[in-house]
């Protein structure tokens, strides 16, 4: 396998991070979540970081973590659901040697999960998060669409999903 490292990408409440962990599981690599890379720095949550510096500062600390995670080789690297979207061409300026996948929810999809879920996302905080969620989503499609792997997330398993990966890193080749 010539790929260094996985980036995934995706809204909010895609399954990055549970699909992470699973990929890292089977390909026997490390997950660098960067929220949680973010929470252990900061020694807050992402609620408390937004809340207390705002969302560009927030923008800024992402970054620079994301920036340390690719130095590393055997990585599943998944950044929070804005930073495709933070700045231009942010999928494009990737080491060639990062598979990278775009795991695909409707607003639908990501608003319920986020809702059952005991994360708080602060962007979807509000008293509309649907219409919130629809028009965050159109914006930020076009900036995850440059990943390699797009992958239909709503019906299949979080396992099926990373299977699905792994065997398309298998079957692949970076550009050299
Ligand atoms: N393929 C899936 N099928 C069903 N539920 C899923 C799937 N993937 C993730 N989930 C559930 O959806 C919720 C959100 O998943 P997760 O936290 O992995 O999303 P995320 O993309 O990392 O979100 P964020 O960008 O906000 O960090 C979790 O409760 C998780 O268990
Ligand atoms: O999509 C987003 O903008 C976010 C996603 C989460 O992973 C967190 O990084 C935060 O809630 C912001
Ligand atoms: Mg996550």
């Amino acid at each position: 396998m010539r790929w260094r490292r996985v980036v995934l990408v995706g809204f909010m409440a895609s399954g990055k991070t549970t699909v992470g962990a699973a990929l890292a599981r089977r390909l026997g690599w490390r997950l660098i979540d960067i929220d949680a890379e973010l929470v252990a720095r900061e020694g807050r949550s992402v609620q408390e970081i937004f809340a207390a510096e705002g969302e560009a500062a927030f923008r800024g600390l992402e970054a620079r973590a994301v920036r340390d995670a690719l130095d590393e080789r055997e990585v599943v690297v998944v950044p929070g659901g804005g930073w495709a979207a933070a700045a231009e061409g942010r999928i494009h300026a990737l080491p060639a040697d990062t598979f990278t996948v775009w795991l695909r929810v409707s607003a639908e999809a990501a608003v319920a999960r986020a809702r059952a879920s005991s994360v708080v996302r602060p962007l979807l905080a509000g008293t509309d998060p649907m219409t919130t969620a629809s028009a965050l989503l159109a914006e930020r499609e076009p900036f995850y669409a440059p990943a390699r792997l797009h992958l239909e997330a709503e019906e299949k398993s979080p396992d099926h999903l990373a299977v699905n990966i792994a065997s398309q890193m298998q079957s692949s080749l970076p550009r050299s």
